[in-house]
């Protein structure tokens, strides 16, 4: 039988209204209120508890978990942005990364959009002098993928790219933005492509948002969506991170949806 989903694709749900939490979720035949109501949006400490339980208490790696962010980020974006959907002549994308973790889930997001037939392109301004962000940063070169030196102007960017991925600040981001990255999103803040955030729109304060900071067409949520996420008024809100055990899932009361099947990534 044909499903709801396969009659209709991601942006063209007949059902789907603004873009906000209280949006019917297509793909799983009930109202995304019922859903968004329970899950829990956590605070910026929240947060980095979750992250330092996840390493300490419970035995993973950063790069393991990276992996499977970067991972979510990636298949989410094939998602949402099909490449039969894309504008341009070529699949490209610019993926911006910072100097944290974020910016680490942005070079795994590469690797894998690269390997799903995507042309990504990568800024990496500050690079943390540390094996696994180097060893990342090999990763991308190997796989062919072009880093950029400079941020290019926002009409260049509109020109040349579908999509810009914002892997530069996640939930660790605090304070006035500092160079080089207060350019770069006053870049972002002016082009018309649209933008799909990992984690948290950059520059947003990680629980309150911000009124005149970026507007991303895209979220993805990791482990948990972050407070400022019920803010967010673009057309796609995906979580990702399948990663959660469910000793920290109870702990946290983080009340998380089932994942359908084997995905990694789910609409919200
Ligand atoms: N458990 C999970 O859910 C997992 C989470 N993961 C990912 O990790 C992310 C969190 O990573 P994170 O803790 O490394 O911090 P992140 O936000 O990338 O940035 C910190 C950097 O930004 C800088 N910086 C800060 N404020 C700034 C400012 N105002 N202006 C300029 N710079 C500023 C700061 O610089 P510093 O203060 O050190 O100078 C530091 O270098 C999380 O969102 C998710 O994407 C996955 O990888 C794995 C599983
Ligand atoms: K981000």
């Amino acid at each position: 039988m044909l499903s709801v989903r396969t009659l209709f694709g991601i942006g063209t749900c007949p059902l789907a209204t603004a873009a906000n939490i209280h949006k019917t979720d297509c793909f799983n035949s009930r109202p995304a209120s019922t859903m968004a109501q329970t899950i829990k949006y956590l605070g910026q400490e929240e947060a980095q508890h979750i992250d330092e339980e996840l390493f300490s208490e419970y035995g993973f790696s950063v790069d393991q978990l990276m992996e499977l962010a970067g991972l979510s980020c990636a298949t989410a974006i094939t998602r949402a942005y099909p490449i039969t959907s894309l504008v341009k002549g070529r699949p490209s994308l610019l993926v911006i990364c910072g100097p944290g973790n974020n910016g680490g889930d942005g070079l795994v997001c590469a690797r894998h959009l690269k390997l799903f037939g995507y042309e990504p392109t990568i800024l990496y301004p500050k690079r943390p002098n540390k094996p696994l962000f180097q060893g990342l940063t090999t990763q991308c070169q190997k796989m062919e993928i072009p880093f950029l030196t400079e941020m290019p102007e926002a009409e260049v960017i509109e020109e040349a790219y579908n999509l810009v991925i914002d892997a530069i600040f996640g939930f660790s981001f605090k304070g006035a933005v500092r160079e080089p990255f207060d350019s770069i999103l006053d870049v972002l803040k002016k082009t018309t492509v649209p933008i799909a955030s990992v984690d948290i729109p950059s520059g947003w304060d990680v629980e309150q948002g911000s009124a005149d900071g970026l507007q991303p067409d895209m979220l993805i949520s990791l482990t948990a969506p972050k407070k400022s996420a019920l803010l967010f008024r673009g057309r796609y809100h995906f979580l990702g991170g399948r990663f959660v055990p469910p000793g920290l899932e109870r702990k946290y009361q983080l009340n998380l949806p089932q994942y359908p099947g084997t995905d990694c990534v789910l609409q919200l």
